[in-house]
């Protein structure tokens, strides 16, 4: 099971960094373990060069114990699973359009996009800015934890996305429609707009 988990992850981030949603070695991505604790990728290397041996294992207190050193937000991605139990995996992008929207002044941090499309709200929501901080700083932890119970979608301000998942797809897919919602509003900008009204939204959460 670890092995096909391992291999998984780094099927995502191959696909994430060939298609250019993140660059250079940023972002990370992390999976709960079936025995308890997360495989995390390690620091400082490129999605693209992610390799199933070469993984980091922190156990069930997010200690790291094995594979080599951690992603330098680990922090991050334990507040996420701390906030949310029903977590599987965590994705950090820096996907280009969600960064701009993340620089953008006058956005509503409580709810950053508008429910532009049916896809967008059923698989992000409500998206909740994050202040800034310097990326591995340990106090997003802190400030993460008091907004990921409510949100499983976050934008770190001047830096990228942070989303959960019931498991590592569901983490990939919601973290994409991000990505393209992003870009569709930033399309629209100088652009009357009519996204969904509060009553197509809401209805969205009841399966039809
Ligand atoms: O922006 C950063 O520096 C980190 O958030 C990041 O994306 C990559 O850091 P590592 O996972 O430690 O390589
Ligand atoms: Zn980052």
């Amino acid at each position: 099971m670890t092995t096909a988990l391992r291999e998984e992850l780094c099927r995502i981030g191959h696909s994430l960094y060939a298609r250019g949603l993140t660059f250079g070695s940023s972002g990370n991505i992390s999976v709960r373990r079936p025995e308890g604790g997360w495989i995390v990728t390690p620091t400082n290397v490129a999605m693209g060069d992610l390799d199933p041996g070469q993984l980091s294992i922190l156990d069930e207190n997010g200690n790291w114990i094995e594979g080599p050193k951690p992603t330098k937000e680990t922090f991050l991605h334990t507040a996420m699973y701390g906030a949310r139990r029903d977590a599987g995996a965590v994705v950090h992008l820096h996907s280009t359009h969600s960064v701009a929207v993340s620089v953008l002044e006058d956005i509503d941090p409580a709810d950053v996009l508008p429910a532009i499309t049916a896809y967008y709200v059923m698989k992000v929501g409500a998206l909740r800015l994050i202040p800034y901080f310097r990326p591995g700083d340990p106090a997003l932890g802190s400030t993460v934890a008091g907004f990921a119970a409510k949100h499983h979608a976050l934008l770190l301000a001047n830096h990228g996305p942070v989303v959960a998942g019931a498991d590592l797809r569901s983490a990939q897919y919601a973290t994409e429609e991000l990505e393209e919602t992003a870009k569709l509003f930033l399309l629209l900008q100088g652009h009357k707009i009519r996204p969904l009204t509060p009553a197509q939204a809401e209805a969205l959460k009841t399966r039809p």
